[in-house]
């Protein structure tokens, strides 16, 4: 076997969901030569480039239909395909790991066409538009809930959950000021915020923290409202870094149903309110946040059907019964699969080997 170490391009781009699971692999990886490839502006040239030499490609989201945005969205990613063949080829690569999403199609198309392997990673329950058509071509495909199989039929696929980053299995000092006894309510909206839970949650509040509860509320970068409301125990901010810690902290979380934060609240074992994200493609939260109802580790709200006084009511009732929040933290931690980055790293290590 050669000496020199194998050479690896991740294609992982867009939002938290797609980027962290990936970086939690690479961090698996020491032995290996990893480039990325994303797209410029996106949150990859935030989190990347300290860690990973990173290359960008200008591919877009394709809607369907025939219109002339459809064409251009064509085109680019027949130019992308053209872009990653060079890459792939002259970058010596000897294989691709993808966490899916648009940044995927070019990457995968061009690196089997030079008969490079390709491992696929779909972390939501309804596997995205790209993962449902391209998987057959990847030589691997892994998925985070079991439930994703069933749309992949015919393809080479394993359930091996989702990596999450390496500080929600050894949590660091949480460093916001939280008072040891009081119960902690976090508030997220997925890596991008959502104003629509951040008003329903600045309408329900009040009576939470007369009970003595600290709100952690996560309100993203876009919401104009993100300050309006103000308590000693009300905490806002747009994002925080260190969520291993908090979530691990919470008592409970009202949350998105992206696969990444539900993975997350599966380690921290942290029950949840879910509302998904109505305008998600295909309502792929809904499948998402269904697995953690079954499992009776969360409740489900529709964003259009969830009132403020129906959120109040609810977190109160679970404030009132300890019980409760133990069997749902329990249920979240049956769903935790904390060797997920490993098993993904095996997995590549093994795909792109050399044969002796
Ligand atoms: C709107 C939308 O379509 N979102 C999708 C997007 O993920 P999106 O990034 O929106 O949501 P996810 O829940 O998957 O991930 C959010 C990530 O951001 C982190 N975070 C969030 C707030 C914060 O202050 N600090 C922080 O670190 C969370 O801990 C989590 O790791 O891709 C996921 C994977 O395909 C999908 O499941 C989501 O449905």
């Amino acid at each position: 076997m050669s000496d020199s170490p194998l050479k690896l391009l991740i294609a992982a781009s867009g939002t938290g969901g797609h980027l962290f699971p990936a970086l939690a692999v690479a961090r698996q990886l020491e032995n290996c030569q990893i480039e990325w490839l994303g797209v410029p502006n996106r949150l990859e040239t935030q989190l990347v480039p300290s860690q990973y030499p990173l290359h960008t490609i200008a591919v877009e989201g394709f809607q369907g239909g025939l219109s002339l945005k459809s064409l251009r969205v064509l085109q680019g990613l027949v130019s992308s395909i053209g872009v990653c063949r060079r890459l792939l080829k002259t970058g010596g690569f000897q294989g691709v790991f993808t966490t899916g999403g648009y940044i995927a199609a070019p990457v995968i198309l061009a690196a089997r066409s030079l008969n490079l392997p390709v491992l696929l990673h779909e972390s939501n329950a309804l596997p995205g538009k790209v993962t449902r058509l391209l998987a057959p071509w990847c030589t691997q495909v892994a998925v985070g809930f079991e439930a994703a199989q069933n749309y992949l039929k015919g393809t080479n696929v394993i359930t091996v959950g989702t990596p999450v980053r390496a500080d929600f299995l050894d949590p660091q000092p949480l460093t916001l000021d939280i008072p040891e006894d009081a119960p902690l309510i976090v508030v997220v909206g997925g890596s991008q915020g959502a104003v629509a839970v951040n008003q329903l949650v600045r309408e329900a509040v009040q009576d939470w923290l007369e009970r003595g509860v600290v709100v952690v509320h996560l309100t993203g970068n876009n919401d104009p409202h993100g300050q309006d409301f103000q308590h000693s125990r009300y905490l806002t901010l747009p994002f925080y870094d260190n969520m291993g810690a908090l979530l691990h902290r919470a008592s409970l979380a009202i949350s998105r149903a992206g696969a990444g934060t539900l993975t997350e609240l599966a380690i921290a074992k942290t029950p949840a309110i879910l509302i998904p994200y109505p305008y998600a493609a295909d309502d792929h939260q809904t499948y998402n946040a269904q697995i953690f109802v079954q499992a009776g580790a969360a409740q489900r709200f529709e964003q259009n059907q969830l009132t403020a006084e129906t959120l109040k009511q609810t977190v109160s009732e679970w404030l009132d019964s300890p019980d409760t929040l133990e069997k749902m933290s329990q249920a979240m931690a049956s769903l935790a699969v904390p060797n997920s980055a490993q098993q993904l790293a095996q997995l590549i290590i093994t795909m792109i080997r050399p044969l002796t």
